[in-house]
């Protein structure tokens, strides 16, 4: 069949051994968007199909079984409102009530996403969306409808491998292979970027558990109002726009693993929720009295000085104690100096491979400025640096200039003073992370941005 962007290209599955079981369809009218999202997706599920045309949803729907749907809010009848996207979700719902439904969301849609996913729709991604965040919720939309429908459930995919021979690295490696087959509660604590969640993935691919979910759940982007319903789920009619019966994360992770990244971030209220919870193994959902009880393995992360919040009396001593049976400590990566050059090497080989770019050394001086660099953002910033040179580099040694554009290795100063407003953005969101010494959520602050909009420059910018 001829490949064309605006019509469904194959309904054919490709069969491959890392290819995970899932069919997806992906409806939006941009053409970009479905090209990029199809690129990215293919490459880890089984069957992933294109529409640009709402208007064939009821026979796609009717006519193939797919797990997900990712769904576009706004089609070009109706350029904001999201009226669309809703519309389409009730016929999804209507045709196939269990169908998990992704919606693709603008910046500034959240509130609208929100009221969707009452509405029953599975999750929503922001676009322009991070690749790992886009296939993480994916596979998270996937797992929850295979849990009830007995499917088997698949891990997330892990694109990378965990490099670390420092031995604060080496250290954490030895914790984890000591800990990863338990059923130890574990704590991971580290700035942002260091590889927190990436080193909880590993923890469960390690574990017993590793052919069962392993679900993640940023505790710092869910709103207070939907804390409960996501999750401990809730049933139909607990409230208005309360259509399905919806599965909590808890219980989605059952067999399996639950990740509650940024839990320094949720209020004394929801602690005592969760305290609840772990204590007594099982959960309620929201407008029901009924107790499901739920085996998981509970890993956490923040980027907080936790044990001073709960001095402070900011989160509860007892949810500590529950929580950091094992405590792993990542450190910043100017403190693993060891690591900075294996690391870098390593982002050097995966995007020559990816970009397909001829470069494949990296120059003395640039070594000298890798290992001089404090890496404010750490491995996150180092891993960007290396993308963006690697696109623009011109021949097979990456240079010094190459990496640290306008920027030279250690100072402030070397900050661009032009008037570019771009540049302007770019250097005052540098300075802030530098200031905050990476930590997302106090450098949005300090600039008045949510996490969300800070997370998208940073993207924009590759800092
Ligand atoms: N040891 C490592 N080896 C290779 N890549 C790594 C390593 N640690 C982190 N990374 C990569 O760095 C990026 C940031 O890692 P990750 O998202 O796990 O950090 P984090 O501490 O959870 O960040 P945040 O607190 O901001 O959510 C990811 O792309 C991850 O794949």
């Amino acid at each position: 069949m001829k490949e064309s962007f605006f019509n469904i290209v194959a309904y054919s599955p490709l069969y491959m051994s890392t290819m995970q079981p899932a069919k997806i369809l992906i409806v939006d009218d941009d053409v970009d968007v479905l090209r990029a999202a199809r690129l990215l997706l293919k490459r880890h599920f089984e069957q992933v199909d294109f529409e640009k045309n709402p208007q064939k949803i009821p026979y796609l729907v009717s006519n193939f079984d797919y797990d997900v749907i990712l769904l576009d809010m706004n089609f070009t009848r109706d350029l904001s409102s999201g009226k669309e996207g809703f519309e389409w979700l009730d016929r999804i719902l209507d045709i196939k009530p269990d169908t998990a439904v992704v919606l693709f969301t603008a910046y500034g849609d959240v509130e609208m996403a929100v009221r969707a996913i009452k509405a029953g729709a599975a999750d929503f991604v922001l676009k322009p969306w991070e690749n790992e965040k886009l296939l993480a919720t994916i596979q998270s939309a996937y797992n929850k409808r295979a849990a009830k429908q007995d499917k088997p459930i698949v891990a997330t995919p892990s694109n990378h491998e965990m490099i670390g021979k420092s031995p604060a690295m080496q250290a954490v490696f030895d914790t984890v292979s000591r800990v990863a087959a338990t059923d130890a509660n574990i704590l991971i604590l580290g700035e942002n970027g260091t590889g927190k969640d990436m080193l909880a993935r590993w923890i469960h691919t390690q574990s017993d558990r590793s052919s069962k979910a392993f679900v993640s759940v940023d505790l710092g982007a869910i709103s207070e109002t939907l804390f409960e319903s996501e999750l401990f789920g809730h049933v139909k009619g607990a409230f208005t726009d309360a259509r399905e019966d919806r599965l909590g994360r808890f219980e989605e992770a059952n067999g399996g693993s639950i990740f509650l990244d940024e839990i320094g971030n949720i209020s004394i209220p929801f602690q005592a929720k969760l305290l609840t919870v772990l204590q007594n193994r099982f959960v309620t959902k929201v407008g029901s009295n009924k107790n499901i009880s739920i085996n998981v393995r509970l890993i956490c992360a923040t980027n907080r000085n936790i044990q001073h919040m709960a001095a402070q009396h900011l989160f509860r001593q007892d949810l500590l104690y529950r929580i950091n049976t094992i405590e792993i400590n990542l450190p910043p990566l100017r403190e693993r100096q060891e690591d900075i050059v294996p690391l870098a090497e390593y982002f050097l080989q995966l995007y020559r491979d990816k970009y397909k770019r001829p470069v494949n050394s990296m120059h003395e001086s640039l070594i000298t400025q890798l290992e001089r660099y404090e890496w404010p953002g750490n491995i996150r910033e180092l891993q960007h640096a290396i993308e963006r040179a690697v696109i623009l580099s011109q021949g097979k040694t990456l240079q010094a200039k190459d990496v640290f554009v306008k920027n030279n290795a250690n100072s402030d100063q070397a900050m661009d003073t032009g008037y570019n407003l771009e540049e302007m953005e770019r250097n005052v969101i540098s300075q802030a992370m530098k200031k905050c010494n990476g930590n997302i959520t106090e450098a949005a602050k300090e600039l008045g941005l949510s996490r969300a909009a800070l997370y998208r420059r940073l993207d924009k910018y590759n800092i």
